[in-house]
């Protein structure tokens, strides 16, 4: 018989499902795919038939959820609130907590859990590992995961900063200590992860330290169709002068914000395109994005104290030369000096972009949760 050591990942997004069936044997990747446009016309109706969609793919590669080699399954789950701060197997107790955090991540956490149900429903007897983007942040200091509200009202509702993108921001990290051929210990580090969500991370010796995105996925970084970092008198004030009801101004923030909102794309290289041809929404939103991108990258400086690498990763930090360039533009004073020949660069794996003289190194790391996520799950599953 062949041993069990494979993990399916699925990584439930907000419209989307990946998957990845990885082999921790011998590190190869048999099957990989995304089922995306989730409610959209065209797309799969919802979570529960993407994940069917998932299920049939595996199939047809003969790589289906019933194969003796699958060890466990590994989940993304986004939220994981005070009580979750690492990989955990799942019961159903588990799930019920996970939904009880559905509040405070309305777009993620009932993907998630589809994709947990249906998963235990084709294999009750395989271990399952929910991990969450929550977990890495649990190490941030009080001073500054807590927000200066009514303490008893915060603690009551559990209102604080838990951050996100975690399993990315770990693994990136560690990359990115890795390029520089240090421990993890003796680097510290300013993530930036610009994805369709998107946020940064200060990581302090391989522990992170302070993270733009807060008590849900809405704070911080600009985003493709969030809004991040607003005034939260700007919620009364469209309740009383608008008189928009609390879910639409939900919507509004969340899904029609950001870039989005600014511009009427949330996609870079349209945005690139069309400050090609002279479209002024267009540069004003890359604009915005980039200058709250630079604001978070001289927040963490400060808090850091010492910077050893900036590492950009997801979509667009992995992609966007020029959102790389405007974000560090003319920060020589900070020891942070781009190479503008090795910054421009197409290339797949991590590299080095900043120039030789930089005290700070600037680094492009391609960021890979699923491995991070199949590590994490094996490691529990076989222990
Ligand atoms: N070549 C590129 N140039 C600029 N931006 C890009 C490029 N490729 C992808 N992107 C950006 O990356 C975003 C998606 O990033 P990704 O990390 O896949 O997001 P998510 O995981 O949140 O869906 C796209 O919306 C797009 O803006
Ligand atoms: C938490 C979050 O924002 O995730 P994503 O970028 O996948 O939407
Ligand atoms: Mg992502």
């Amino acid at each position: 018989m062949t041993a069990a050591t494979r993990v399916l990942v699925l990584n439930s997004g907000s419209s989307s499902v990946k998957y990845q069936l990885l082999d921790m044997a011998d590190g190869s990747r048999p099957a990989s795919g995304v089922v995306e446009r989730i409610g959209e016309e065209g797309g799969a109706a919802d979570h529960a038939e993407a994940l069917r969609q998932v299920a049939r793919d595996l199939d047809g590669q003969g790589l289906g959820l019933d194969s003796p080699r699958l060890a466990a399954v590994g989940h993304r789950v986004v939220h994981g609130g005070t009580r979750f701060t690492g990989p955990t197997l799942i019961t159903d107790e588990v799930v019920e907590e996970i939904e009880k955090l559905v509040p405070l991540a309305p777009l993620h956490n009932p993907a998630n859990i589809t994709g947990i149900k249906v998963a235990r429903r084709l294999r009750p007897d395989l271990p399952q590992v929910a991990v969450f983007d929550t977990a890495f942040h649990a190490t941030i200091p009080e001073a500054a995961a807590r927000y200066a509200i009514d303490a008893a009202t915060a603690d009551r509702y559990g209102i604080r900063r838990y951050g996100f993108h975690g399993t990315s921001h770990a693994y990136v990290s560690r990359a990115t200590a890795a390029l520089l051929g240090r421990e993890p210990a003796d680097a510290n580090v300013i993530v930036l992860h610009l994805g369709n969500g998107a946020s940064a991370s200060a990581v302090r010796g391989g522990v992170c330290v302070d993270t733009s995105m807060g008590l849900t996925p809405l704070e911080g970084l600009v985003m493709g169709t969030r809004s991040g970092d607003v005034d939260p008198a700007v919620v009364f004030h469209l309740e009383r002068v608008a008189g928009m009801r609390t879910d639409e101004i939900d919507a509004l923030l969340n899904k029609r914000s950001g870039l989005l909102g600014l511009c009427g794309a949330n996609d870079m290289r349209e945005i690139g395109r069309r400050m090609g041809e002279g479209d002024a929404a267009a540069r004003l939103a890359f604009d915005v994005y980039v200058h709250r991108l630079r604001r978070y990258v001289g927040a963490f400086t400060a808090v850091l104290g010492r910077v050893d690498a900036i590492a950009f990763t997801a979509g667009v930090g992995e992609n966007s030369a020029a959102v790389r360039a405007a974000a560090l533009r003319d920060l020589e004073g900070l020891g942070i000096a781009l190479d503008p020949v090795h910054n421009a660069v197409r290339a797949s794996g991590a590299r080095l972009v900043s120039t030789a003289a930089s005290r700070v190194a600037v680094a492009v790391v391609p960021t890979d949760e699923e491995f991070e996520i199949a590590r994490d799950t094996y490691a529990l599953a076989s222990a």
